[in-house]
């Protein structure tokens, strides 16, 4: 059903087309450059509330030039012919001629949709689907979809083929691109699935889920724009290198409002460290875990064992485990956080010790000689033994203390856990000074929650107002970059610095967006969170989540089959049940775009003779290569490794290959491949802009490549805590080419005669 027409004059008449979208696009940049720079000439008159206003159309015009920018490439990638003889071109972003005549629709509207649900099936009144393919501004190649005849097929459609495999087949890069220009019917439906309620998007790898969850978050954007702008888009992935990996799509999309965050990021001010032991993470992933936070918090509201006396300017004051016992349960039934709650507790005390002094001075002193309470009170309070006191029963706390002293003090732990075995226990404990890991940032989520804020104004407002001066300053840059041949033209070009701009431009929280401070607010409640490879997550972890978003709209992404992580989910009921109950939907993706079908079928192969079920995706294409299986003496892995790489490097021609090894072995790999390849060789998620890349399979999670070498299979599946999880992704990383270099032996599974 697909047809490429030969016709040159279509060919011709797309050129035009498409060259007169893009004089309209660079019409609306100059434009726009045109306003932000009669903005900044205009900037320094007027009053405050006038610079204020100019302030937010300056930042309006940013934001749309930013916006004009990012779309330059691929700028349009459809054409739909309609049954009442409309020509509807589909691209990045909606585009009218100055008397409003449509040019351009955004994928996203409405009537784009169809571009990609019409099939032969239910063609939605499209008789024609067109793909255009872009290089640089030229249309180098049109691919058309007929649709107005019924052909049957039990396959599942693939629409616009060409394109799609161009796609598939084009060289990695290390960073993901959009598929906006051949997004398939059954992703499309979840791109445009309604913002309410939590979607659970399971699929075999490759199958776009990540695509998928960017392209929605773009959808959801452009549909719910109001309510979105001001609460916010969250994004979450499993680590950096996946941020890292997947940061240019949004802007891509025209979109740069979405609030990106790795595990390890969630806490603002908090940048983590993978959690090494699984062991360890499983346990610090239970829920169980949010009780063992709670007791901790309450055990730092703690009764004196005796009555305790306190000098206050020479006069014996008594404290009694009575008296503290009585603030401490008006404090606690007020419900507030621990910190807000203390002062409750204190003001008690101060007023109870208040008056013991009075009733002391003046019986000392003789009836009718009445002393000053104000300055009794401030004596009270101002005394060291009166503070060390009420501190030692009623301790201000940061999140970071608690559960520092928690694990690094043996004595806490035990009597906040009391339901942890010694083994158990042991796994938790830690030097004070031992850096945060990903799995501590829920457990100190919940402790913030409980503790509530030590001092309610300082720490946000540092934080908002240095992520302001950031904004500002990125701000000041593409405004300079923006209005550069403006400034050349008036002789400002060199004079104004980002910084001078950017302290001009200062004026306040009002020009922060909802994603600037929803990344360094805790309590901030986003309207949506898109979570990717989910599976992963820990109860503590979706604990966390649920709370930064209390409406609990989701998109939830991953594949529970590759679930590598001891503290993730072994199914989404189990996972989704104590937050939202039955209250989600399935959907799922079947087809596999990444990894071809022999490379596909054995990692099912091995998957399933490892006992682990999965489902295993349809590959929309055949490579050219089945698995290349190594089997070498002890010893032989990395000579085998530099002895083959030429041969992958040369089939690859120019693409990014991936060697991956458990941890212990990366360190040797590296040193053996830089001796040859030198500046070539990255490691793990920093390594992306390298053509060789050596890393774990956990970083590897998410990521593609051209071609991959695992070497010691049989260790990533026995290293990942009894799941087969670890070999099962990283043979579903490569695009094009599998090498297995195993010195101990080769997986069931893997070699065809054994299926
Ligand atoms: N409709 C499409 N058009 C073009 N490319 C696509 C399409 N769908 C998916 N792809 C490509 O397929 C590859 C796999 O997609 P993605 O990484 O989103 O899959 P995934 O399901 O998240 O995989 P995994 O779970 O294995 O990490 C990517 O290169 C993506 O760009």
């Amino acid at each position: 059903m697909s047809e490429t027409p030969s016709a040159p004059n279509e060919l011709e008449h797309e050129r035009q087309y498409v060259a007169g979208l893009y004089h309209r696009l660079d019409e609306l940049r100059a434009e726009k450059m045109e306003q932000l720079a009669a903005i900044r000439r205009s900037h320094s008159a007027g009053s405050h509330q006038n610079r204020s206003e100019r302030d937010a159309f300056a930042t309006m015009y940013e934001d749309r030039l930013a916006q004009l920018n990012a779309v330059d490439e691929r700028l349009v990638f459809g054409r739909l012919d309609l049954d009442d003889g409309e020509k509807r071109y589909i691209g990045r972003i909606g585009l009218s001629t100055e008397d409003l005549q449509r040019l351009m629709v955004d994928w996203r509207a409405p009537e784009a949709g169809t571009f990609y649900q019409a099939t032969a099936f239910e063609r939605q009144g499209v008789r024609r689907r067109r793909h255009l393919i872009l290089k640089g501004r030229n249309v180098q190649a049109i691919e058309d979809d007929v649709l107005d005849y019924t052909m049957l097929e039990d396959e599942p459609e693939l629409q616009g083929e060409g394109a799609l495999l161009a796609a598939l087949n084009s060289k990695r890069t290390g960073q993901m691109s959009d598929i906006v220009g051949t997004i398939q019917a059954e992703q499309d439906r979840i791109i445009r699935a309604p913002l309410s309620g939590t979607l659970v998007v399971q699929g075999g790898p490759g199958t776009g889920k990540t695509a998928v969850a960017l392209h929605r978050a773009a959808y959801l954007l452009y549909t719910h724009r109001e309510r979105l702008k001001s609460a916010g888009v969250l994004l979450v992935g499993p680590s950096n290198a996946f941020i890292r990996y997947i940061e240019r799509v949004l802007p891509s999309l025209g979109e740069t409002g979405v609030v990106m965050s790795s595990l390890g990021q969630l806490m603002p001010g908090i940048t983590a460290t993978h959690e090494e032991d699984p062991a360890t993470a499983e346990v610090k992933g239970r829920l169980s875990m949010a009780k063992v936070v709670a007791r901790a918090v309450a055990n730092r509201q703690r009764l004196p064992i005796g009555p305790r006396k306190l000098n206050v300017e020479g006069t014996i004051l008594t404290l009694t485990p009575r008296q503290v016992q009585r603030a401490r349960d008006k404090a606690r039934a007020t419900g507030k956080p621990h910190n807000e709650a203390r002062v409750t507790f204190v003001k008690i005390l101060l007023r109870e010790l208040t008056e013991q002094m009075t009733e002391q001075l003046e019986e000392s002193a003789g009836a009718g000689n009445s002393t000053d309470r104000a300055y009794l009170a401030e004596d009270v309070r101002s005394a060291r033994d009166v503070r060390v006191a009420l501190n030692l029963c009623w301790m201000p706390m940061t999140p970071e203390k608690l559960i520092s002293d928690l694990f690094s003090k043996p004595g806490q732990l035990e009597a906040a856990a009391p339901e942890l075995t010694d083994r158990e226990l042991g796994l938790l404990r830690r030097s004070a000074d031992a850096p945060w890991t990903e799995a501590d940032v829920p457990l100190l989520d919940e402790a913030a929650e409980l503790l509530g804020e030590l001092d309610a104004s300082a720490g946000r407002e540092n934080a908002l107002r240095e992520e302001q001066r950031k904004r500002d300053l990125a701000n000041a840059e593409s405004a300079i970059a923006n209005t550069e041949g403006f400034l050349e033209d008036s002789g400002a070009h060199g004079i104004l610095s980002a910084e001078d701009l950017a302290d001009h431009n200062a004026v306040g929280e009002a020009r922060l967006t909802a994603a600037d401070r929803a990344a360094v607010d805790r309590t901030w409640a986003f309207g949506h969170i898109v979570v990717d490879e989910a599976q992963e997550l820990s109860a503590m972890q979706w604990r966390l989540l649920m709370r930064r978003c209390p409406l609990k709209s989701f998109t939830v992404v991953g594949d529970i089959a590759q679930t590598s992580s001891a503290a993730g989910a072994s199914s989404w009921q189990a996972a989704l049940d104590p937050f939202v109950g039955e209250r989600w939907t399935l959907e799922e993706l079947t087809v596999n775009y990444r990894t071809p079908a022999q490379i596909a079928e054995a990692a099912v192969r091995m998957a399933n003779a490892a006992g682990l079920v999965v489902s295993a995706p349809k590959a929309v294409r055949e490579g050219r290569w089945a698995p290349f299986i190594d089997e070498v003496p002890d010893g032989g892995l990395v000579p085998r490794l530099l002895q083959t790489l030429p041969e992958d490097l040369d089939a690859l021609d120019g693409g990014l290959l991936a060697v991956i090894a458990e941890d212990h072995r990366l360190p040797e790999v590296r040193r053996a491949l830089t001796e040859v390849y030198g500046q070539r060789v990255g490691s793990g998620a920093g390594g992306l802009e390298q053509d060789i890349v050596v890393t774990s399979p956990r970083e590897a999670k998410g990521l593609e490549f051209d071609g991959v070498v695992i070497l010691e299979p049989s260790e990533l599946l026995t290293a990942a805590a009894g799941k087969v999880g670890d070999l099962y992704v990283a043979m579903t990383r490569p695009t094009q080419r599998l090498r297995l270099i195993a010195a101990e032996g080769i997986p069931a599974g893997i070699p065809e005669e054994e299926s």
